[in-house]
């Protein structure tokens, strides 16, 4: 059982590391990582597919509805990096990392640079 003080996320991630260490056939969350990164990642695009869909519904249930989908993109998200071995907080240490750093600037510095690099390398 998660820590039900720890934040949401924290508590998601834990409870599919838990899953990923301890398969249990009722768990979905067992069953996606069983069909490995390719199956995963196939469904982590449906899922921004449908929330790009939801942004564009009006009113109150289409906002209920997209913060819906954005749960489910999130949720699946954490199981692709799960099988990939990669911690929330890499994630968050890389998000860290930009603080301060406009997009603009950043695309610009790696134009200069020559040409586009590769996503992964350092900025
Ligand atoms: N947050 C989620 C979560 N969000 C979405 N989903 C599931 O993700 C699936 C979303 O797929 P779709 O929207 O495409 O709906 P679908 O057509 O039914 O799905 P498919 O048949 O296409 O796979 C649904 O089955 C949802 O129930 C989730 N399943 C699990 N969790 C969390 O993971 C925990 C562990 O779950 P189990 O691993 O199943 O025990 C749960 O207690 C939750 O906290």
């Amino acid at each position: 059982m998660p820590d039900q003080t720890a934040r949401p996320l924290d508590a998601l991630e834990a409870t599919i590391r838990e899953r990923a260490e301890r398969p249990s056939e009722k768990s979905y969350t067992s069953r996606l990582l069983t069909g490995g990164v390719d199956a995963i990642g196939a469904k982590v695009i449906e899922e921004a597919g449908e929330l790009v869909e939801a942004a564009s519904e009006p009113g109150d249930a289409g906002r209920s509805h997209f913060v819906y989908e954005a749960g489910d993109l999130v949720y699946h998200t954490l199981v692709l990096l799960r099988a990939r071995g990669v911690e929330l907080a890499e994630v968050e240490a890389e998000l860290a990392k930009r603080f301060g750093v406009s997009g603009i600037t950043e695309k610009a510095k790696r134009r200069q640079a020559g040409s586009e690099q590769v996503e992964g390398e350092v900025r």
